[in-house]
């Protein structure tokens, strides 16, 4: 990939997932992957159905889209020790053993860790906050700030996020990190020498990256749209994520989803650049570039000079659709692991799961814990 190019990425369609072969290295895998098989040499062809991420968009059928968005989630009994469900006829229960919880393979990911430099990707709504009513109240907790900070000490860390980049900052509120917002459309990264230098808020060299910038008008425009046309809708909500736009219908009665999804549709033909794509009880208008939050793992681990080295190993945690982009970076170029955080079964390229943020900011303590013991992560 092309850093310094000005040119704007031309979409490609990001290939859904599907149970397509699957190239894994196979000391990536916990050991209790089940259907996975071994093909030839140390390949992986793991049996996956399809999750119909961009073409359950693509279809007419948009509202059974926004339908299973977000599965509510189950009252799950959870074995203290293990963080496993109790029974074996929990369906939560059985898609752990296909998706384990990153805490109970902690030794497993941390051996494989040994010796590399381990870099991290976060998720912010529903990974490092919990899902709430109203986007604008999604804070995290000042124990999970604590978390990322501190993780942010022994390992590069970035959040990547949906939301425009300075909202996620400010929800954040950490310098020391790198931030995606706009669904990685707006990164601002560490600096390398290659690449154009722009200074932030305070002054400090920082590298921006902005592949949609050309966008800016149209993405104004057509939020003017969306804020129109929904305005009669109780309950709906159109935020302004700079290089995207949301529409909220989490607080819409679901009889009028289906009015939101064709009030949207319709707005969308009057602009053929953008699309649109899926995340929990939200629609997300975005440009039709190739460009999504997997490209912007690949584009920082190229600017923190870690990409394609054997000796590093990428982290990305995330819950929602967009994330599953980062997922099949990750997978695919047998780079890294994919972390997956839900309490409710659902289709994944990741390879781990976390059950929500709590889960997650245990996973940052026990990673900061690791790292600070020299000999449990250096031998
Ligand atoms: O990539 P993310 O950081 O996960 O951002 C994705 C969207 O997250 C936010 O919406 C979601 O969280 C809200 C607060 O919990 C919730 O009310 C909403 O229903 C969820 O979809 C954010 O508001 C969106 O703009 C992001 O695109």
């Amino acid at each position: 990939m092309d850093m310094n190019s000005n040119h704007t990425p031309v979409l490609t369609d990001t290939a859904p997932i599907t149970n397509s072969r699957l190239h894994v290295h196979s000391s990536l895998l916990p050991y209790s992957h089940t259907g996975a098989t071994f093909s030839h040499g140390m390949l992986l062809n793991i049996p996956r159905k399809k999750t119909g991420i961009l073409e359950d968009v693509l279809s007419c059928n948009w509202l059974d889209a926004m339908k299973s968005s977000s599965p509510p989630p189950k009252n799950i009994t959870k074995d203290v020790n293990h963080g496993l469900a109790s029974s074996e006829t929990d369906p939560y229960f059985n898609w752990l053993l296909k998706y384990p919880s990153a805490l109970s393979s902690f030794d497993q990911i941390t051996n494989y860790a040994k010796g590399k430099r381990i870099a991290l990707f976060l998720d912010y709504d529903g990974t490092l906050s919990p899902i709430v009513d109203n986007p604008d109240c999604a804070f995290m907790s000042e124990n999970m700030r604590a978390a990322v900070k501190k993780v942010a000490e022994y390992f590069p860390t970035a959040i990547i996020s949906g939301r425009s980049r300075d909202k996620v900052h400010e929800f954040v509120g950490l310098t020391e990190l790198y931030y995606a917002g706009s669904h990685g459309m707006d990164i601002i990264g560490p600096v390398r020498q290659s690449l154009s230098v722009s200074h932030n808020k305070q002054g400090k060299k920082v590298n921006l990256f902005q592949p949609a910038a050309e966008f800016l008008p149209m993405i104004n425009e057509v939020m003017k749209s969306l804020i129109e046309c929904t305005k009669d809708i109780v309950g709906s909500k159109i935020e302004n994520n700079k290089f995207c736009v949301s529409v909220h219908y989490r607080n819409v009665d679901e009889k009028s989803w289906d009015l939101v999804g064709r009030r949207v549709n319709d707005v969308l033909k009057g602009f053929p650049r953008l699309r649109l794509t899926h995340g929990r009880k939200v629609l997300e208008v975005r440009p039709v570039i190739n460009w999504d939050k997997g490209k912007a793992v690949t584009f920082l681990l190229e600017s923190l000079g870690l990409n394609n080295c054997d000796d590093v190993l990428p982290i990305y945690i995330g819950d929602d659709r967009t994330d599953e982009d980062a997922f099949k970076v990750l997978r695919e170029g047998n780079k890294g692991y994919g972390i997956l955080v839900s309490s409710a079964p659902k289709e994944s390229i990741a390879i781990y799961s976390l059950r929500d943020p709590t889960e997650v900011m245990e996973f940052l303590k026990s990673l900061v814990i690791w790292k600070s013991s020299p000999i449990k992560s250096h031998i």
